[in-house]
């Protein structure tokens, strides 16, 4: 299937604010697109408009050359018609239906001849590591077993877009991590087009292709997971995007303390213009001799809390509270004082975007 198209495509609810406003996105075919942000940033309902369950007030969504909705030209397909399968965050199996027939209810609504549809259904039960349980009825399954029946009744009908909303939401954290990699390997497999919505950062970084962040109706940014990790285009995406989010130090007119000690370095450093805010992620944040380019500063340890295999430490450094993360052991007590330094700064200007000019300085220096 070729690519979907939104342009500009917008939506208001009776009237009302707009839940998605002017948002132009190309899913490309193939990929596992996850549609990121907080609650009511419009995620549901742009993939609620791929569907066809809500119609857009303004713009147009394609697939290929064929347009699924035209505002302009009071054009739009019906949801049976797009061919794509849905999964909703509260999946319903027919109770009185076992797992194979449950799977096998699409195919029978689409006439598949029995034989066929039994194939099928037990193709999809086996992709998703179901078939064992395929004549038990859905009380007598686990949350994340039915699941994964949802998830198999909608890759039986063979769909080449799979619009998948919170699917793992209802699921307990070893099974999230579990159907994770279940969901990462069925796109693979299938070849599908996902197009998934979650609110969970961890999650858009560690299945999707491309990770759309949204804020209020807008697009924030488009990229695949490790890249807007490392460059965030704007603050938003820098804070929403990571855990422990990333601390921005706000540069204003007179900056003193740890925003004058920032703006010092990254002037030294040439620095194209003024930022607004300089951003430190807390892995990029380290002890010990640092090397000549880095910005550093003594920090005092108020705390150290070891996790397993990470430590975060709480810093002061000079007028600031920063946090530090770890993955090697920190030989520290509240008290000591480091050094601690970061090559790794992200800049941003006063409206927020990020200084790209400055990325390109410091692959230069
Ligand atoms: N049927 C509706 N009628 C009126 N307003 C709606 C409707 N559906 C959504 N909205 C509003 O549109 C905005 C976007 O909602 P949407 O559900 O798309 O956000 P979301 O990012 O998916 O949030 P969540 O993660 O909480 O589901 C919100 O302000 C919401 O209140």
């Amino acid at each position: 299937m070729p690519n979907i198209t939104l342009s500009a495509v917008s939506k208001s609810y009776g009237g009302g604010d707009h839940a998605v406003k002017n948002l132009d996105l190309v899913v490309p075919d193939g990929a596992f697109m996850c549609l990121l942000g907080p609650s009511g940033c419009g995620k549901t309902t742009t993939l609620r408009m791929i569907a066809g369950l809500e119609q857009p007030t303004g713009g147009t969504i394609a697939v290929g050359d064929r347009v699924l909705d035209c505002v302009e030209r009071g054009l739009y397909v019906p949801p049976e018609k797009r061919g794509m399968g849905l999964v909703f965050q509260n999946y319903a199996l027919w109770p009185h239906l076992s797992v194979r027939e449950n799977v096998e209810f699409g195919l029978r609504m689409r006439k598949v001849p029995a034989p066929e549809r039994r194939a099928r259904a037990e193709a999809a039960l086996k992709m998703v590591h179901v078939d064992a349980a395929m004549d038990r009825y859905p009380s007598q399954l686990s949350g994340g077993q039915q699941q994964r029946v949802a998830l198999a009744r909608m890759l039986a009908v063979n769909p080449s877009v799979l619009l998948l909303d919170e699917p793992l939401s209802n699921l307990d954290a070893r099974l999230r991590l579990e159907m994770r990699a279940e969901l990462k390997r069925i796109h693979e497999e299938s070849g599908a087009t996902i197009v998934f919505v979650t609110h969970d950062q961890l999650e858009a970084l560690t299945m999707a292709t491309d990770v759309a962040v949204m804020s209020d109706g807008e697009l924030q940014q488009l990229a695949a997971p490790m890249d807007m990790y490392a460059r965030p285009a704007n603050r938003f995406v820098a804070e929403f995007v990571g855990s422990p989010p990333m601390a921005i130090v706000d540069v204003g007119p007179s900056p003193a303390g740890l925003a004058g000690s920032l703006l010092r370095h990254v002037e030294s450093r040439g620095a194209p213009e003024r930022p607004g805010g300089v951003g430190i992620r807390p892995e990029a944040l380290r002890f010990g001799a640092p090397p000549a380019s880095a910005w550093r500063e003594e920090a005092l340890v108020e705390a150290v809390l070891p996790a397993g295999s990470s430590w975060t430490v709480r810093l002061r450094i000079l007028d600031a509270e920063l946090y530090a993360l770890s993955y090697t052991p920190v030989e520290a007590a509240p008290g000591d004082v480091l050094t601690c330094w970061t090559d790794q700064l992200h800049l941003f200007g006063a409206d927020g975007a990020r200084m790209s000019s400055w990325d390109a300085a410091e692959v230069r220096a």
